[in-house]
């Protein structure tokens, strides 16, 4: 063998004399001009200079190749194959319809592993799906972090979806003032029974003809979030209210997707235009901040009285003059207070209407469960009364359709994205790189076998016990688990309630009797919602 190489690296040097002696013989101004030494020497120099750009080129190559075969300090659970050098596992990111949460379970089912990880620019993706390893990876303070807020090179601020003591300061502010503000407790149940009834009237004044259910429902919800944070609600007529909910619905259906996968792919930042669509949504943001925002502020900071604490702005002032001169002061300032509603109103508008509007196609779906959800409403609570959260432990079955509703149609089939540390971490015998992503595949979880019979089918029954009243399961994780679960969660299971008891006790629901049947497929943005369609509501 060692042989065969000395021979045949003595035919390439002989090559590599011959070419040149050849070269000599045609280039003539050379040659003529110096001894053979020296045109030997130039005759050299003329080659490496006429391929110094392909030898860059090689160098180049070659560094990069060498820095992608070096052997790395970390380990990583199974990654599946097409991971294109320094583009990583992109393809997952090109399916125009899902988020890809159908193409990583094949991939897990594949690679015979309930975690794997996957890799988009640097950036490492850890992705559990099994419930187990959700729950230990987010109850562990391991995957706290939700990562840098500068996207596509604009930061998007943010309170209660930062980090550090900074997301610690507001998330226990948050949780207390909504808690202060009658969360949980009847005041704040009142408010959305006053606005389900808002709701049923608008509903009723349609006369059966047929509505998208976008706006009047996104109306109701964040109504609510008005109410608790404002202290008032709008009209529905109310200019400034409808573009406040067009632009929220913009940033969840347009803009907020592509800001977020440029997060692992950065380069796009650099492309010319608004790839990324970074600029739309913070010129989105920058308008509900000046029209809407900072009037509210201004008029909350003149009527300040410290001994009526009305809402979430009043609530937020009063803590600014309490931590003034403490070490938390730089966490409640005006601006903070800003960022703070921002965050209310991203996290607690679509996410709550897209799920009513799950409940309300999947009702025209199947038909047969509506019926049952009717029969049950006004068996227990008549035609008249409004429904009240003391109600739902005589509404199983209707618990039970919310549950599957979420299950089915999962709002966020790869949960929220979390970090790891700026260390290296270990997990599950592996050692991640420092930031690495974590990013549930809860669409595998909420339709895992091993726990869930038949999961692909509809079937509300799954969530009775065998006393036939609501039995909740723990694997459904719609909110999430751990210290980042939902802040909301309380709020949106009532609002989630009253508002589907009030239009089921009222209407029934159909589809438009020319229009196609309304698909169940989900259409992608920054949520998973169903498409666009009609519905006729009909006066019981
Ligand atoms: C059906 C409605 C809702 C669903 C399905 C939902 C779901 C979620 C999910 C999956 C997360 C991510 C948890 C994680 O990072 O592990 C989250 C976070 C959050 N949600 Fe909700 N949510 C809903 C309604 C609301 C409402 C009404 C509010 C506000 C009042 C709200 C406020 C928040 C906040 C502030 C966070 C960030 C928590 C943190 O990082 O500490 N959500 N939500």
């Amino acid at each position: 063998m060692l042989r065969k190489i000395f021979i045949k690296q003595q035919f390439q040097f002989k090559l590599k004399i011959s070419t040149l002696s050849d070269y000599r013989v045609s280039n003539k101004s050379l040659t003529s001009l110096a001894s053979p030494k020296m045109s030997v020497l130039a005759a050299m120099m003329e080659l490496v200079l006429n391929n110094l750009t392909m030898a860059l080129v090689f160098l180049v190559v070659l560094i990069l190749l060498l820095r992608y075969l070096q052997p790395s300090p970390y380990s990583l659970p199974p990654m599946p194959a097409w991971n294109i050098p320094y583009l990583g596992h992109i393809r997952f990111l090109m399916d125009a319809k899902t988020m890809g949460e159908k193409m990583y379970l094949k991939a897990s089912k594949e690679l015979k592993s309930s975690y794997i990880a996957v890799k988009f620019g640097k950036q490492y993706v850890v992705m559990p799906h099994k419930f187990e390893d959700l729950k230990e990876a987010f109850t562990s303070d391991q995957f706290i972090y939700h990562g840098e807020n500068i996207i596509g090179g604009i930061t998007i601020n943010s309170g209660l979806f930062h980090d550090g003591q900074r997301w610690k300061a507001h998330r226990r502010f948050a949780l207390h003032a909504l808690r202060d503000l009658g969360l949980g407790k009847s005041r704040i149940e009142g408010k959305i029974q006053l606005e389900s009834q808002k709701l049923v009237k608008l509903i009723a004044s349609l006369n059966g003809e047929p509505t998208e259910t976008i706006i009047i429902l996104n109306t109701a919800v964040s109504n609510i979030i008005c109410t608790m944070v404002f202290g008032h609600r709008f009209e529905y007529e109310d200019t400034l209210f409808k573009r406040l909910l067009q632009i929220l619905n913009e940033n969840t259906n347009k803009h907020m997707r592509p800001v977020f996968l440029s997060k692992f792919l950065p380069f796009l930042k650099y492309l010319p235009g608004d790839l990324t669509h970074a600029k739309r949504l913070k010129q989105n943001v920058d308008e509900i901040k000046t029209q809407i925002l900072e009037p509210e502020i201004k008029r909350h900071i003149e009527k300040y009285d410290p001994d009526n604490i009305d809402d979430f702005i009043d609530a937020f002032i009063q803590e600014i003059k309490k931590l003034k001169d403490t070490d938390e002061e730089i966490y409640f300032n005006d601006e903070e207070l800003m960022w703070n509603i921002e965050d209310l109103f991203f996290a607690g508008t679509d996410t709550t209407s897209t799920t009513l509007r799950w409940l309300l196609l999947c009702m025209i779906r199947y038909p047969d469960v509506q019926d049952k959800v009717r029969a049950e409403i006004l068996d227990a609570i008549g035609p008249d009364r409004p429904p009240t959260m003391q109600d739902k432990k005589l509404l199983s079955y209707t618990q039970a359709v919310i549950c599957e509703v979420q299950r089915m149609h999962t709002l966020t089939p790869l949960g929220s994205i979390h970090y790891s540390s700026d260390q290296p971490t270990k997990w599950k015998g592996y050692t991640l790189p420092p930031n690495t992503a974590l990013s549930p595949n809860v669409y595998a979880i909420h339709h895992d076998e091993d726990h869930w019979e038949q999961p692909y089918q509809f079937n509300p029954n799954r969530f009775i016990g065998p006393d036939g009243k609501f039995q909740k399961d723990d694997h459904l994780v719609t909110f999430s688990v751990g210290k980042r679960s939902c802040l909301g969660e309380s709020l949106a299971r009532m609002e989630t309630f009253l508002f589907f008891v009030a239009i089921m006790q009222n209407f029934h629901v159909k589809k438009p009797k020319n229009d196609p049947i309304p698909t169940l497929e989900g259409k992608l943005g920054i949520l998973i919602g169903p498409y666009p369609h009609r519905v006729c509501f009909e006066k019981i």
